[in-house]
This record gives structure tokens, sequence and C-alpha cells, in this order.
């Protein structure tokens, strides 16, 4: 999908809300367990549930990971069926890789032809021969990790580097990579108030925000100083969605919560 597709998908929809579909198969309703997949038949009931609420999802891949082969199995269900059933969702592998360019493109490959993600996340520490396997990829986004919503991005993410902090050198430098227009970049939630300066460096690249929700950033703040004339946000939250209720209505009770954030968004985009 493109980023036009992606801005489009937004207005039509009055959201900018990525579901993160984190499924821990400790913390899903046990009555799915006795289910062939249960992990696979979660996902798909918050996916009916949240859909038309949403213009992205995020499953993180190490919950998947974590449950060995059955959970590439359920990755693998859970984005064909948004394939099939959802064509106009957007979708990304929060993989977090990178490494040196010949393994990058092997990761590149299994994320974006395997899989047939939209995009995935890539630490930029490994530089730029590590990244540009990924930017390789027509209509594909390389989402790259920038300034994280943990507590741990002041250990590097800001300390200065030829006077620069070190997310910023990130994003300055790759918009010197070769097809550079294929690149987002994460922000947490929990960082709002850098989105102003931020802007000022990428006024129109598309950022991932992860961190409302669980974490306690404000949708009302990562707006006020991030969103760009077209838009240019893709809000994560994951726990406080999927996992805001363990009864048997629980996907019901996902959307709503969906429904909640989607409502304030579509007030945020009436600001434009
Ligand atoms: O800076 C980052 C980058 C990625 N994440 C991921 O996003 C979700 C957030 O989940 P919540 O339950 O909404 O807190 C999760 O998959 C993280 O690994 C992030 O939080 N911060």
């Amino acid at each position: 999908m493109t980023s036009q597709e992606l801005t489009e998908q937004i207005f039509k929809k009055k959201s900018f809300l990525c579901v993160g579909l984190d499924t821990d198969p400790d913390r899903i309703p046990t009555y799915l367990l006795s289910e062939e997949d249960p992990v696979f038949s979660f996902n798909k009931a918050i996916i009916d549930a949240t859909h038309e609420f949403c213009v992205a999802y995020k499953p993180n891949i190490a919950f998947y990971e974590a449950v060995g082969i059955d959970g590439w199995k359920a990755l693998k269900k859970t984005i064909d069926y948004l394939h099939t059933e959802y064509p106009e969702i957007y979708t990304i592998a929060d993989a977090k890789r990178g490494d040196i360019g010949n393994t990058s493109r092997m990761y590149a490959k299994a994320f974006f032809n395997d899989l047939g993600f939209d995009s995935v996340t890539v630490a930029p520490y490994m530089g730029k021969d590590s990244v540009e396997p990924f930017l390789e990829f027509t209509n594909k986004h390389t989402i790259l990790l920038a300034l994280t919503s943990n507590e741990g991005a002041f250990d590097f993410q800001t300390l200065e580097t030829d006077g620069e902090e070190l997310y910023r050198k990130v994003m300055k430098t790759s918009k010197n990579w070769k097809n550079a227009k294929n690149l987002m970049y994460v922000v947490g939630a929990t960082k709002a108030e850098f989105l102003g300066e931020i802007r000022k460096l990428i006024p129109e690249s598309f950022l991932l925000v992860p961190g409302v929700g669980a974490q306690g950033g404000s949708l009302e703040e990562v707006c006020k100083y991030g969103m760009t004339k077209n838009v240019g946000l893709l809000v994560n939250s994951s726990r406080k969605i999927i996992y805001a209720s363990d009864s048997s209505n629980f996907a019901e009770i996902a959307g709503a919560k969906a429904e909640a954030l989607q409502k304030q968004m579509a007030q945020e985009l009436e600001k434009l």
C-alpha cells in the first residue's frame, strides 16, 4: 500500500488507529484455549470487532516467535485473513530487525514477500547498508526506530553526538538514503513533547506512534505536536484494546475501546 492510499483510508474512516496484535496465549480468554489455533481465533475475533475503527494492525512478532512454529502459523493465518477479508487495511510487522545488508535482505523478503506485510519496523543502529535492503521494495515501508516510547530511550537515543541528539541524527541521515521515500519513523506517544521539533526535521513523513493506552501517552498531545495536514500519524494501542476484557464478549469490548479512540481521532481530524 502507498502512503497516499493509507492517507485516503485515514480520511475515509476518520481514524489513524493501529490496533496492536500482541497476542499472548496466557492472556486470552481461557475458553479459546480448546480451539485448534487459539491465537488465530483470538486475532480473528479482535479484527472482526475492530476493523471498522482502525486503518492498521500491528502484530508484534515477538508474541508469535515466543510460541514457536504454532506462533508463525497463527501469524501467517492472521495476515492472510487480513489480506482476504480486509485488503484496505495497512499491516505492520513490528519485528525491529536490521543486520548486515546480506541478512537484512532476507528479513525484508520474509516480511514483505513471504508474509506480505506492508511495512516492518527496523532498528537503525547498524546504519545505512543494514536499512537500504528494506527500502528497495516498491510500495512497502520501513519504519525506523527513532525515539522510542520506553524509559531506556534516554540511554542512547537522546545522547548528543556531534552536537546533535542521536535520534535526530538518525532522522536527518536516513533522509539521504536510497529510496528514503519508503521510510516512516517510530516516535513514542510518551515523547509527545519532542514532536514539534521532530516535525521540523521530517515534516511529511508518517510516524508510527505507540504508547497510547497502557503506557499512558496522550492522543491529544500527539496530535497537537505531531499531526500534519495529511495527518502523518498512525497511533498504536495494543493491550488497552485487545485485553480490555477476558470474558466471552471480549471482542465486543475491544471493539468499543477501538471505537472510543476512533471518535477522539475523528475530533482531532476536524481541527485540520
Ligand atoms: O517505541 C516503541 C516501539 C514499539 N512498541 C511496541 O508497541 C506496542 C505497544 O503496546 P501497548 O500495549 O499499547 O503498550 C508493543 O508491541 C510494543 O512492543 C512500543 O511500545 N514502543
